[in-house]
């Protein structure tokens, strides 16, 4: 630890901001007293340890191409370690979810638990040895025409360190009981040829904003903060959403006794998770390769008709369009169920139509109804944060942060810029992605004369594995400089 310290605090006393090396960087600008650590790094710059970061760095790595992963969290795959409940299964079968060049274990079951799942990308981290930037958030990117590199600068936040040089930011926290502790934010700025956006589809909490919501009494929680019904036992909770979340969050509160009403505002195509002595996402798949969509959904349709019964009579009215194609189309995944409709044939979980407002202990729905309740689960969704912090809109749309063109195209910007797991295919998307990324970067730029679509005449690695160089001198540590802090 002692020895990491060291190499921040070296980092940290060199003289970073003036340019140098490989093409100025921009930056410089004259004023050495802001104190920003920069960075180069060899191979791409990362963003996000999810799984579609890490099957981008584990592609480039099988071909030689060393890369950094910079990670907001502590932790791998934090949208799976920390903002899911805990009775969470992948929903489709296991060979449709795992990552390039490493299978999942043949012990594992069919749909593997959260915890299996955990497990394989632990494994897969070791078995490439990929080794994230912990606590590192990227705030923002933007390519220097001048030098022809992508400029990343990310922050570190330190609670109670020792004060010490390259702070960008002190600032105290006053908490309640009087104490305070010191806040420091350290900036650091990586600079490389080429950046790949991996910060997913799922990037932050998509919260609605409801007439009256700022008055509701009780506990309001996103689906990303739920972890089991286990605290809402006895109480009536209010679940707004009906996507793959909230159907499986309603099922969860009846299993700790809770008595959960479902919001379903438009229409929902529910399917069940298996017809036909295989997995409806497996069999859909196959059917694609040799029938239209039209005429799958069709199929699906049929046969959801015979093993769920009509949906509509529960208050889950079918969309027009057939399930696939309505993904295809809008991204909306079908809802698999896995026991949710049965509590709600039963009664045990109730569906309402759109809320129309708040109060302190109650819902008023569209239809005039009027329900108490204890507690509300927002089952709202997700989004992208890439508007946020990428500074560039060719590629990314600045309304929603997803590429503009659809899947499977997305994946390749301009000067460098690539996107990885932005498909509305899940996983299977993200390894897709990844696959092509690597091959690409190997393919246009990774070798140093540019022998385009040669990628086979040359297989001899052209850099070592260690991504970074520091930018400012003639250091070239064996370890990132990871953070002093992380577990
Ligand atoms: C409850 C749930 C269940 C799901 N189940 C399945 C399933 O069974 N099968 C399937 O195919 N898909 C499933 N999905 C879809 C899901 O998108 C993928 O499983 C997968 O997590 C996508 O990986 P990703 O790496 O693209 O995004 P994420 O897993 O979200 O990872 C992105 C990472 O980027 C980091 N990050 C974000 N912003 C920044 C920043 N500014 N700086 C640094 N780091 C940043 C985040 O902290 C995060 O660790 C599920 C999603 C949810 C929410
Ligand atoms: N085990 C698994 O494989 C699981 C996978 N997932 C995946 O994770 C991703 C995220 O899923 P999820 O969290 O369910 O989010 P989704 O985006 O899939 O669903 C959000 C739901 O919230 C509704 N909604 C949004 N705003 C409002 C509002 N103001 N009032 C009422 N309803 C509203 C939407 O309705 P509308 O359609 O009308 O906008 C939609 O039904 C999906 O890709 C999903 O498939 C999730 C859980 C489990
Ligand atoms: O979880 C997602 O968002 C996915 O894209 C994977 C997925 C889960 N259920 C599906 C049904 C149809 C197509 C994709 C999925």
């Amino acid at each position: 630890m002692n020895y990491l310290q060291e190499i921040e605090g070296k980092l940290v006393h060199d003289k970073l901001t003036e340019g140098g090396g490989c093409g100025g960087g921009g930056g410089g600008g004259g004023d050495t007293t802001t104190r920003i650590r920069r960075i180069w790094v060899r191979g791409p710059i990362i963003v996000g340890a999810g799984p579609s970061g890490l099957a981008a760095a584990a592609c480039l790595k099988e071909k030689g191409i060393p890369s950094l992963i910079l990670e907001r969290a502590n932790c791998i795959a934090s949208l799976w370690q920390l903002k899911t409940y805990d009775r969470l299964r992948l929903h489709l079968p296991k060979q449709f979810c795992q990552l390039p060049l490493m299978p999942f274990p043949s012990n594992f079951p069919t749909y593997p638990t959260k915890q299996h799942f955990l497990d394989y990308l632990k494994a897969y981290s070791n078995r490439f040895d990929l080794k994230p930037i912990f606590n590192m958030k990227v705030e923002s990117a933007r390519f220097d025409h001048r030098s022809g590199l992508w400029q990343v600068k990310a922050s570190t936040t330190t609670a109670a360190a020792t004060p010490g040089a390259g702070l960008d930011k002190k600032s105290t926290n006053n908490h309640d009981d009087g104490r305070t502790e010191m806040v420091i934010t350290t900036t650091t700025e990586y600079v490389s040829q080429w950046l790949i956006v991996a910060t997913g589809e799922n990037a932050e909490e998509s919260v609605p904003e409801i007439e009256g919501i700022e008055s509701f009494g009780g506990p309001i929680v996103h689906t990303s903060s739920y972890k089991s019904g286990e605290i809402f036992s006895g109480k009536n909770v209010l679940v707004i959403g009906c996507g793959n979340s909230g159907m499986e969050v309603c099922l969860d509160l009846c299993n700790y006794n809770a008595r959960p009403s479902l919001v379903v505002r438009d229409s929902v195509h529910v399917l069940p998770q298996e017809m036909l002595g295989s997995s409806t996402f497996g069999l859909s798949m196959w059917l694609l390769k040799w029938l239209p969509v039209w005429l799958v959904d069709r199929f699906l349709l049929l046969m959801s008709r015979l093993l769920l019964g009509d949906t509509s009579k529960l208050g889950l009215t079918r969309p027009e369009l057939g399930p696939l194609q309505l993904k295809s189309i809008s991204g909306k995944t079908p809802v698999l169920d896995v026991g949710t409709l049965a509590k709600i044939k039963t009664g045990e979980i109730k569906v309402c139509k759109a809320v129309k407002r708040l109060s302190l202990h109650a819902a008023e729905f569209i239809d005039g109804k009027v329900e108490t309740f204890d507690a509300i689960i927002l089952a709202t969704g997700y989004k992208s944060n890439v508007m946020t912090w990428l500074k560039e809109t060719k590629m990314f749309n600045e309304k929603n942060g997803m590429p503009r063109k659809g899947t499977p195209n997305g994946w390749k910007g301009e000067l460098g810029l690539y996107a990885v797991g932005f498909t509305q295919r899940g996983l299977l998307g993200a390894s897709a992605d990844a696959t092509r990324i690597a091959q690409d970067i190997y393919d246009n730029c990774w070798n140093p004369h540019h022998h385009h679509n040669h990628s086979n005449t040359h297989n001899s690695v052209p850099f070592n594995s260690n991504p970074i160089i520091y930018y400012s001198s003639t250091n070239n540590h064996p370890t990132p400089p990871t953070p002093p802090h992380i577990n």
